[in-house]
């Protein structure tokens, strides 16, 4: 079956309208470049037509080249076929003129075939941009050489590197579009505008040709080498943003056709990298992940949630609280005394204000997003709230409690939801008699930030409470993960083994900063030890507790953080956890560490191994991470997790794992099961019971099959 086609309906007054139609983003899939090439052709060679408008059929331009298309691409295309033959050669130097009438998005090679047209007309919603580096690529279709020349180079690379869309308002000071206009008025204003410039009466621009945009040599050689420097700061361990700003130079230096012939020889080498690879893995795996299938079978609609009442006002709380009313929610901030509420309301403050000085809000939405927060100190407000959220500290018994008091307040379809990070939900649930009601909804700090959200179902929660929590967190803007009840649950319990390995490598002789080095190498936001400190060692000690009262056999116990606890070392909070913090929290190494690593050590009765000392930088990744490959295993087999694309996600968006390698079961997968599960077998000989291989890794390793495609559904969770 044909994936979308373009149709063409020539006007009376001589405009061909070339509309583009491959629901739902009017992807360019290779049925639609098909189509396109044929209309071109056809409204080219006919007399009747005088000019082109391009546009895309229900309000959206286009979202770019088929994403799912890229392995489809035939093999031996000549070089440039589509970009400079067809799309240059054809559609930007025709004697008939063509005009992209913008709405809804032109991004990737949908901005790029609108670069192509000799002008644009966009409404002032719509999005353009060019966001191929966010897949690992860099724009193939004439968008390194058309962009620079359309709105200057500095703009052009931030549009780029960023992958930052501009509205069509912002396009148009930019010249990136001609005029902004309503969607009422879109196709007229782009017929009548191409029309006039059949007549002469408006400039007939190629994109490829301008100059005007471009300061001198010198200056443009300062900025891209800026821009290198940048890129590398970002991330040291991909090559493509380096390639997009050669390609860009090329055009500069020896001309616009050489860097067009350039930008396809590199996006043709970039589309096959494992890095572009693992980007679209992502891609892909971030939106399946509100796709669960016993649940959409069941036809659910989500049910309105207007009003959301959070108990508890403190970082978590006034996180939640921030996300919600940013997205228009109605909240209700509960504390126990005037003192906590006022710090919760102002944590708030400051949250929306974070976003004002960011340039993401304007003083008034500060205003009026503000006005949805109301605080309280009982739960008589509580009476018409649709969800509720406790985030209370980590104490079984006051969850407990909170649950009951809210059953006597709330109406009797409120759903009750608890932010616990590690606690077991039956738990916390046990005094209630509303079990179906009742769903974990684990935010990760700062929750008005991070975008991942942990949705916990127990064996009695219903499917339309999961179906409403999946319609908030699509709300404020969040990836949401749907996971089962278990200690930790998915995205803590998956990570676990990754501070207690740290902790082992160091009990037998590797240095704390060594190893934090090589993880942030790696490509991690930060090594064990400074996130540690950042956590802070209380919540450390207290969720090892846990851990290890669920999983012994698995949780290596080491006593070094409570060592350093014990010495009033508790973190970034006091200044002084396995880093020292000036004023402004800048970490610096401290000499003194070996003193507790000595004594953690004495009391282990362990010596410094040689065979651990000789670990090379990719050993100690692989020690670190392939426990936590096992324990995703453990939690896809236990049916906690429904898919190795979900923890992939998780991996990224709740713990900073790098998106460019695809996540940590992707990225598993690139080294393959049989040769995780061989590393981990050797090294639990060694060390113990947190290398033990589980079954379900085993056994994939015995088959030489992948962890990603191998989609597990819960029996207990149908
Ligand atoms: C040659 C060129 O230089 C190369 C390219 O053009 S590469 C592609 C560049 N374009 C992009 O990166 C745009 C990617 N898409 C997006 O950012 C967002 O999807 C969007 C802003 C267009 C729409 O967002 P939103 O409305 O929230 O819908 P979203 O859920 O993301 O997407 C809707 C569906 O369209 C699909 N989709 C979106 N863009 C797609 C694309 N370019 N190709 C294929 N499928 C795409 C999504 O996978 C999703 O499918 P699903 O419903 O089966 O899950």
């Amino acid at each position: 079956m044909a994936r979308g086609s373009t149709s063409m309906e020539v006007r009376r007054d001589g405009v061909a309208v070339i509309t583009v139609s491959n629901p739902p983003v009017n992807a360019l899939s290779l049925d639609v470049i098909a189509s396109l090439q044929r209309d071109y052709e056809e409204a080219l060679r006919r007399s009747d037509v005088k000019a082109i408008v391009l546009t895309g059929a229900k309000g959206r331009f286009c979202g770019g080249f088929d994403i799912n298309a890229f392995d489809k691409k035939p093999k031996n295309e000549k070089p440039g076929l589509l970009s400079i033959d067809f799309l240059t050669d054809v559609v930007e130097d025709a004697q008939k003129p063509s005009v992209a009438a913008i709405d809804g998005i032109a991004l990737g090679g949908g901005l790029e075939v609108a670069m192509i047209c000799h002008a644009r007309i966009s409404t002032s919603s719509a999005q353009l941009g060019l966001p191929e580096l966010q897949l690992g690529i860099i724009p193939g279709l004439g968008g390194t050489q058309r962009l620079p020349r359309l709105v200057g180079l500095s703009k052009a690379l931030e549009m780029m590197l960023l992958s930052k869309p501009v509205k069509g308002v912002e396009a148009h000071r930019f010249g990136l579009v001609d005029a902004v206009v309503s969607a009422n008025e879109l196709i007229s204003t782009a017929c009548s505008w191409a029309l006039e410039i059949v007549e002469g009466k408006r400039p007939w621009f190629r994109s490829l040709h301008r100059t005007d945009r471009f300061p001198a040599l010198e200056e443009m050689k300062n900025i891209l080498n800026f821009a290198r420097v940048q890129a590398q700061k970002k991330s040291a361990n991909i090559q493509h943003p380096l390639v997009c700003i050669d390609v860009i130079e090329e055009g500069i230096v020896s001309g616009p056709r050489a860097g067009l012939m350039k930008e396809t020889l590199c996006g043709k080498m970039l589309e096959m990298s494992q890095t572009s690879k693992s980007l679209r893995h992502v891609f892909f795996a971030q939106r399946a992940t509100s796709k669960i299938s016993y649940i959409s079978n069941l036809g659910l609609m989500p049910r309105r949630i207007h009003k959301v009442a959070i108990v508890g006002g403190g970082l978590m709380g006034s996180g939640i609280a921030t996300a919600l009313i940013s997205n228009n929610f109605l909240v209700i901030l509960k504390e126990v005394n005037k003192q906590f509420l006022d710090a919760g309301v102002s944590r708030v403050k400051d949250n929306l204000w974070s976003f004002v000085k960011k340039g993401q809000m304007t003083k008034e939405d500060y205003e009026k997003k503000l006005s949805l927060l109301s605080g309280v100190l009982d739960y008589e407000q509580f009476r018409d709230a649709d969800l509720v959220i406790e985030a209370v500290i980590e104490d079984i018994s006051l969850k407990q409690k909170i649950f009951s008091d809210l059953e006597r307040y709330c109406h009797s379809n409120c759903i009750f939801s608890t932010n616990t990070s590690t606690i077991d939900l039956q738990l916390i649930g046990q005094k209630a008699s509303c079990q179906d009601r009742i769903a974990g909804a684990h935010f990760f700090s700062p929750a008005h930030v991070m975008p991942l959200l942990e949705i916990i179902r127990t064996d009695r929660t219903s499917s339309q409470v999961i179906i409403d929590l999946l319609d908030v967190a699509k709300k404020i803007r969040k990836t949401p993960i749907v996971v089962g009840n278990c200690t930790g649950f998915a995205v803590n319990r998956m990570f676990f083994p990754f501070t207690r390995v740290a902790c082992l490598l160091v009990d037998y002789g590797l240095d704390v900063y060594h190893v934090d080095d090589v993880i942030t190498k790696f490509g991690m936001p930060m090594g064990p030890f400074r996130l540690a400190d950042l956590v802070g060692f209380g919540v450390a000690v207290a969720s090892r507790k846990q851990y290890l009262q669920s999983y012994p056999e698995r949780c290596y116990k080491s006593v070094l953080i409570k060592i350093m606890l014990e010495e009033n070392r508790t973190g970034e909070s006091s200044r002084r956890g396995f880093y020292l913090y000036d004023d402004k929290r800048k970490a610096s190494p401290d000499p003194e560490i070996n003193k507790y690593v000595e004594k953690s050590r004495s009391m282990a009765s362990i010596s410094q191994d040689p065979k651990l000392l000789k670990l090379t930088d990719d050993d100690i990744v692989e020690m670190m991470f392939f426990p936590v490959v096992n324990e995703a295993c453990r939690l896809l087999d236990e049916g906690v997790a429904m898919k190795a694309s979900d923890l992939d996600v998780a991996s990224i968006m709740g713990r900073g794992f790098p998106s460019y390698r695809g996540g940590v079961m992707f990225w598993a997968d690139s080294l393959g099961t049989k040769y995780i599960y061989n590393r981990l077998n050797a090294w639990s000989k060694d060390y113990g019971g947190i290398f033990e291989p589980c079954e379900y890794l085993a056994a994939r390793a015995r088959q030489g099959s992948s962890l990603v495609r191998t989609y597990i559904m819960s029996t207990t969770l149908l």
